[in-house]
């Protein structure tokens, strides 16, 4: 079976012949290959071609796909069962492991997925301080809640519905949205609107309009703010929790939010989720307190294995310190080949995370990434593709990069740069 005939199969009974939106290569055009296999640095389609992954499951493959640690880990649970809807040892074991490697969670509650995590916290966040007003920010992505559906980042922006139609207006009312690192714009909000905001969401580092860092102070300046005005900081470390630094953005930064979210990398390939923070708060969660929320497959023993396994080992000494170099390597090497041959260009990285832009400029902002040329991407993306590159199959998201990344990978994804680039400007 070829990947157009399968695509041609997937069409007649999946919307887009998928099951998320952001896999369907809509906006650089042509059609996604069908993945048979992957293992280390590699994706293999069902045709047998190899790829260099800088997707890595969008995010959670941060040792490399297949990893046999985690693959193990994974076996031996399996012998015990799939699913017990009862408590598990593993659950606690990652409650753990969480709260000591991310001080701000003093309590957790694990779901199954970014979407439900990032759910889940704003209504402890509404529940807790009798507030229904959230502000999120421009190009921000948390999952495909109704209130976050709101000039949303990720598939949203890249297929130009960034506020989704079926999003009641009332709901959408609710959620405020602000530009991203503009501190002024906030201050100005939160002076109209302070005392009912319950909660602010924001990814510390954004990854769904490409990598955009915070810039200095911004993260200080809205903890600040919302202790003033009594509103809960909730940092959405679904994409860089565990990826920018073990402690994630937070420790990074060294601002503590209220509340976090967390996905991807704690399900190491599984389907996982988890919110925490303060005591008080997550106290209130049911049946501890009353404000409700469930999940039948909640901290399923697997899925706890599997996540475990991975905590496991990004623990290991210099593992984001040789990651981050392995990023750097591989952005400033594009740099590099961009500059060679004239082309407008810029990258940003944080950690195992990295943004590639068709621009002069350093991208800071959502404007700044929305302006950057995605038609030049676009043709980059294809011949990247077409030489065994896997680049996210959009100008709006992040790339990633894993342990299993070699030096030689990173060589072999410049060769293909090289012969690229050109082709992308001609257009
Ligand atoms: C920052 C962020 N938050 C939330 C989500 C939603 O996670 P999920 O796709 O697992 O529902 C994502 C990714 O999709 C994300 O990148
Ligand atoms: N940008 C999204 C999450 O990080 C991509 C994953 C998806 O929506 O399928």
């Amino acid at each position: 079976m070829t990947n157009h005939e399968l695509f041609q199969r997937a069409r007649k009974l999946l919307p887009g012949g998928v099951n998320s939106p952001v896999r369907a290569f809509k906006s650089v055009g042509g059609e996604p290959f069908f993945t048979a296999r992957a293992d280390g640095a590699y994706l293999w389609d069902v045709e047998g071609k190899r790829y260099i992954d800088y997707v890595g499951s969008w995010g959670p493959m941060i040792a490399g796909h297949n990893h046999p640690k985690v693959r193990e880990a994974v076996e031996r649970a399996v012998r015990d069962g799939l699913s017990f809807g009862t408590p598990c040892p593993g659950e606690v074991v990652m409650a753990e492991t969480i709260t000591r490697l991310v001080p701000s969670m003093e309590m957790v509650r694990m779901v199954n997925s970014g979407t439900e995590a990032t759910m889940s916290a704003i209504r402890l966040a509404r529940g807790a301080t009798g507030r229904s007003k959230i502000v999120k920010f421009e190009g921000c992505y948390h999952g495909h809640g109704d209130s976050f559906l709101v000039k949303a980042g990720s598939g949203a922006l890249t297929f130009g519905v960034p506020t989704s139609p079926g999003v009641p207006a009332a709901n959408a009312d609710l959620t405020l949205p602000l530009p991203y690192n503009d501190l002024h714009a906030a201050e100005l909000l939160f002076a109209e609107h302070g005392s009912g905001i319950a909660g602010l969401i924001i990814e510390p580092v954004a990854g769904n309009m490409n990598c955009i860092p915070p810039q200095e102070g911004y993260l200080q300046g809205l903890r600040r703010l919302c202790t003033r005005h009594g509103t809960l900081l909730i940092f959405d470390e679904v994409m860089t929790g565990f990826r920018v630094a073990l402690g994630g953005a937070q420790a990074l930064y060294g601002v503590k939010p209220d509340l976090s979210t967390f996905g991807k990398i704690i399900g190491g390939g599984m389907p996982v989720g988890a919110y925490g923070g303060r005591r008080e708060l997550m106290e209130q969660i049911a049946p501890a307190g009353p404000i409700y929320q469930a999940g039948t497959l909640s901290g399923n023993p697997v899925a706890m294995a599997a996540g475990l396994a991975m905590l496991e080992l990004v623990q290991a000494p210099g593992f984001y310190e040789t990651l981050a170099a392995r990023t750097r390597l591989l952005t400033d090497g594009l740099q590099a080949v961009a500059d060679g041959e004239g082309v407008p260009f810029s990258t940003n990285r944080v950690g195992g995370m990295f943004g590639l832009f068709f621009t002069h400029e350093k991208v800071s902002s959502y404007a700044h990434a929305t302006a950057a040329d995605t038609a030049m991407f676009n043709r980059f993306f294809q011949g990247m593709l077409e030489r065994g590159i896997f680049l996210a199959p959009s100008a709006f998201e992040a790339g990633f990069l894993s342990s299993a990344h070699s030096d030689d990978d990173i060589a072999e994804t410049l060769d293909a740069a090289r012969a690229t680039m050109r082709l992308a400007r001609a257009g």
